[in-house]
């Protein structure tokens, strides 16, 4: 749905209203500068039918004098005008970037698995960009070209009104078949737009799985798309630039034509006595000046309808709401929490429900271990609790309280969650820890990094916390990673933690460092462990055998270790970490 001129208004007025007095100076010396442009040739104008009329030096020069000022004013604007819509500009699409950035960052999953990084780039940067002109100059200006384009006709039927028609009719002529050939370029804009958005799109996940393409040969076939892609983006840039640079020869020869027509219909009216030849000077650099609005008014037209596109996009983004329920203000009591699934169902697809009436208990301070074939549901289980997702049936009570009866933000702060891809950022040691929060002092950041046995690799490192990290931890080892991950869950000081345990087996030191730090990060909290490694399931108190979505069995481990019949002791006998890799 497009945007309503309200909707404009709205974008406009809760943009620009903190910045009301910049953007009051910016519109003040962009109309000055039109004025200023309308004067210039009336100065001009002055000199010559002074100088042809051999009038007092001191008159033609006090017209010099003046049009140097006018002409050093008029750039003293131009420039703090350029300088005053930059500043508006930046500020009005920052902020607007940051309300969609706090936006998205506040959607579900299923938001961000709907959209690919690319994409959302594009909504972000792209479009936002879009509409920098668009709150800076672009409605001023639009308007400013409009009224300089009115003074320009006005002031040549104030010299003759056959001269004004002539040139009315002419700029009509104009406007028109200019805005013909504008509507041809429109549509390859919006390609263009969307070749950008796709190309990025493809561009970003490919760099994000650059490992696995290298691993399975597929960077050939990569490549293969990649020249696709570019040469479908170069054939429409030059389609799109071929047409802008025809209209551009159009202009200039519509403007050649219009100059002749204001020549000749001058030459008649001086040799009828009508006009001096300083008017004629002012009636030819009025028409070449008008060929500046009658081109930015088509340009600025155009822009608008960029940006209403633009716009809509974003409109469509912010409209998104997250399919979380609304959460309520339940506090969730201190100290280790206990966890209660009750019948709980869910499925991405809802019609494909992946976990089936699932009911599970864990005591405070108690750990229970799930474990599972791949695609079980058992990470599922975990993004439910941490509310990546809200379940479709049944609940889930932390403490018992319902999960959504309580803040999210309350919720994320009271539990901590490992996944097995543990995502580092490239920046320092101190910020991958405490994810850009000052406020947190480095004592107790060290103090996390020695829980987790890191603090003699902290010392190899040559600035300290303040060492930056490589691209997504590059440079550090699997093991390095998945304690650091461990090390932000000491700093957050959650009461219930969630660990979906890395697969991939480590060397016996680094396995030993992992163990000490799960040890020391279950002690006197809630855990819950998917897990795949039989020292880590010696740590449970209780199992749960997650099988298609259901539970398949569930208890206390010792007794099922001990009962013969159970699946868990079958498990146990054949190879618990075979049988779940
Ligand atoms: N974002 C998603 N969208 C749609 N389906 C998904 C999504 N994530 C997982 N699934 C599907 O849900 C099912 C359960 O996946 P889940 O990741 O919970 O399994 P898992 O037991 O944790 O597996 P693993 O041990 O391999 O991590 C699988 O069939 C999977 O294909």
């Amino acid at each position: 749905m497009k945007p309503s001129p309200k909707r404009y208004m709205e974008l406009f007025a809760h943009y620009l209203k903190p910045q009301w007095r910049r953007t009051l100076l910016m519109t003040l010396s962009l109309l000055g500068g039109i004025g200023l442009q309308l004067l210039k040739p009336q100065i001009l104008r002055y000199f010559i039918d002074t100088a042809i009329a051999r009038g007092a030096t001191i008159y033609l020069l006090a017209a010099g004098l003046l049009f140097v000022i006018v002409a050093l004013l008029n750039q003293g604007i131009t420039t703090s005008s350029a300088y005053l819509s930059q500043s508006v500009a930046w500020t009005a699409t920052n902020h607007l970037r940051h309300d969609l950035v706090a936006h998205c960052l506040s959607l579900d999953l299923a938001f961000h698995k709907a959209h690919t990084i690319g994409e959302l780039i594009e909504r972000i940067d792209g479009d936002v960009d879009m509409l920098s002109n668009f709150f800076s100059q672009l409605v001023v200006n639009l308007l400013s070209n409009v009224v300089l384009m009115l003074g320009i006709l006005i002031l040549f039927f104030t010299i003759d009104w056959r001269a004004g028609l002539v040139l009315s009719l002419f700029t009509a002529v104009a406007l028109l078949i200019l805005s013909q050939m504008q509507r041809r370029i429109i549509p390859l804009f919006v390609k263009l737009r969307q070749m950008s958005a796709e190309f990025y799109g493809f561009l970003s996940e490919r760099l994000t799985g650059t490992e696995d393409l290298r691993a399975n040969g597929a960077v050939g076939y990569t490549m293969q798309r990649f020249y696709a892609l570019l040469r479908q983006w170069w054939q429409i840039t030059r389609k799109a630039d071929l047409t802008s640079i025809a209209m551009g020869n159009t202009s200039l020869i519509i403007f050649v034509f219009g100059c002749v027509l204001t020549v000749l219909s001058g030459t008649y009216l001086w040799s009828r006595g009508l006009a001096t030849i300083g008017t004629i000077y002012l009636m030819f650099s009025y028409t070449n000046l008008l060929s500046g609005p009658v081109n930015q008014i088509q340009r600025q037209l155009q822009d608008l309808q960029q940006a209403q596109a633009s716009l809509q996009r974003i409109q469509e983004l912010l409209s998104t709401t997250s399919s979380l329920t609304a959460e309520a203000d339940r506090q969730l009591p201190p100290g280790a929490l206990s966890v209660a699934f009750e019948h709980v169902s869910f499925g991405y697809e809802p019609e494909l429900p992946v976990i089936r009436d699932i009911s599970l208990a864990i005591q405070p301070q108690k750990v229970l271990g799930v474990l599972g074939r791949t695609g079980s549901g058992k990470t599922t289980l975990a993004r439910l609790l941490f509310r990546l997702y809200d379940v479709q049936e049944g609940q889930i009570c932390l403490s018992a309280v319902p999960i959504q009866m309580t803040r999210l933000h309350e919720l994320r702060r009271r539990i901590g969650m490992v996944t097995q891809d543990v995502q580092l950022f490239r920046a320092s040691v101190r910020d991958n820890l405490t994810f850009f929060n000052h406020a947190i002092p480095d004592s107790r950041i060290i103090a996390a990094l020695e829980e987790v046995g890191l603090a003699s690799w902290l010392q190899t490192l040559p600035d300290g916390l303040a060492s930056q990290l490589g691209p997504e931890g590059e440079g550090l080892s699997a093991g390095e990673a998945q304690l650091l991950a461990f090390a932000r869950v000491f700093l957050s000081e959650p009461d219930l933690v969630i660990l979906d345990e890395a697969s991939s087996r480590l060397d016996p030191s680094t396995e030993r460092a992992i163990e000490r730090a799960i040890d020391k990060l279950f002690t006197g909290r809630t855990a819950i462990v998917i897990a795949h490694r039989l020292s880590t399931i010696k740590r449970a108190d209780a199992i749960a055998i997650i099988e298609d979505g259901h539970v398949l069995e569930y208890g206390n481990r010792l007794e099922l270790a001990g009962d013969p019949a159970s699946r868990f002791a079958h498990l146990l006998t054949t190879g618990l970490e075979e049988a779940l890799a």
